[in-house]
């Protein structure tokens, strides 16, 4: 039997602990990894034009629906970049984090392509090279994408983030728990980032350029509050970010109904996560009972999925 040459890629979910949006117009930012979804994209050797099959869509990449469009440049851009034809290879993708929902999902597709095609044709990827490349099909999905997604969904550690700036990895010392709840609405990141756009260009837009500094100074008393390990600190700014973020009207009331019940259920903070206008949101507790109370009222409020993450320290906090 012969055996037919495949290689894989792969890529997970990110969660933006605070400053999204934010980092768009150059505040800071901060990002986890999200290691409890993930993505792997298989290369593999075929006959005839390339092939995609993911849960979207299963034939030809040339007919590909035009929802997929940012797949489709991920592809094309890697492989400009190896200079090889798209000919005689069957690309799949098997994900679970998912889509459009905060999580990072088209970044995460892309950076799990790239790395499947590069390890396919057997060339090195440093990490400049993958995030140059991510960040142009970001574009087609995001429309000004920031980058914090890519560098998230492909890095292991968490990232404190300025458009511009190198990314700044730091360890996670806070001893508490992350309550992630997806609303099961698909989020409108694209829509989102091009909203808030248009109030910073607009007629009154002070109010607005307000919103997003103060954002920035969330994250960045954040990044102070996860270093001296004060979850309280850090529960209370996500509160505060959260007003911020429906002030900017990328809230939803889906995500609205789940964070008040993560705070009535003791949560020491809860905020969106991601683009917004849909998809998830997050909520901190000192403890895994208090953090199971959480995950309880918001699956009574309506998450269709939900995640308990420990930040830092050990299990017995
Ligand atoms: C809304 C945003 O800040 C995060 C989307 O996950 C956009 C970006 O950073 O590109």
């Amino acid at each position: 039997m012969i055996k037919t040459r495949c290689s894989t890629g792969k890529s997970h979910g990110k969660i933006i602990l605070m400053g999204e949006h934010a980092v768009v117009h150059g505040e800071p930012s901060i990002a986890l990894p999200f290691p409890a979804v993930e993505m792997t994209a298989t290369v593999c050797e075929s006959e005839g034009p390339l092939t995609i099959d993911c849960s979207y869509y299963n034939g030809i990449a040339a007919e590909m629906p035009e929802i997929l469009e940012s797949m489709r440049t991920a592809i094309q851009s890697a492989l400009a970049e190896l200079q090889v034809s798209d000919e005689n290879l069957a690309i799949s993708l098997a994900s679970t984090i998912p889509a459009e929902r905060g999580m990072g999902s088209s970044a995460a597709v892309s950076v799990a392509l790239t790395r499947a095609l590069f390890a396919y044709f057997d060339k090195p990827l440093d990490q400049a090279t993958l995030l140059r490349l991510v960040n142009i099909s970001e574009m087609v999905a995001h429309g000004n994408p920031s980058g914090l997604d890519a560098a998230t969904a492909s890095g292991e550690a968490p990232l404190f983030y300025i458009k511009g700036q190198p990314f700044e990895a730091f360890p996670l010392n806070l001893k508490a728990y992350m309550i992630v709840g997806d609303t099961g609405v698909t989020g409108q990141t694209k829509e989102a980032v091009a909203s808030i756009a248009t109030k910073l260009n607009g007629k009154n837009p002070q109010p607005y350029r307000d919103a997003i500094t103060r954002l920035g100074s969330f994250a960045q008393t954040a990044k102070s509050a996860l270093e001296a390990n004060d979850p309280q600190q850090l529960g209370l700014l996500m509160n505060r970010a959260h007003e911020v973020l429906s002030f900017l009207e990328v809230s939803s009331p889906d995500l609205d109904r789940l964070i008040s019940a993560a705070r009535s259920a003791g949560a020491l903070g809860a905020k969106l996560t991601g683009g917004g206008r849909g998809g998830c949101m997050i909520a901190l507790a000192a403890t895994r009972s208090e953090a199971e109370k959480v995950e309880e009222a918001i699956r009574q409020a309506g998450a269709i999925r939900t995640w308990i993450y420990l930040m830092g320290g050990t299990e017995d906090v």
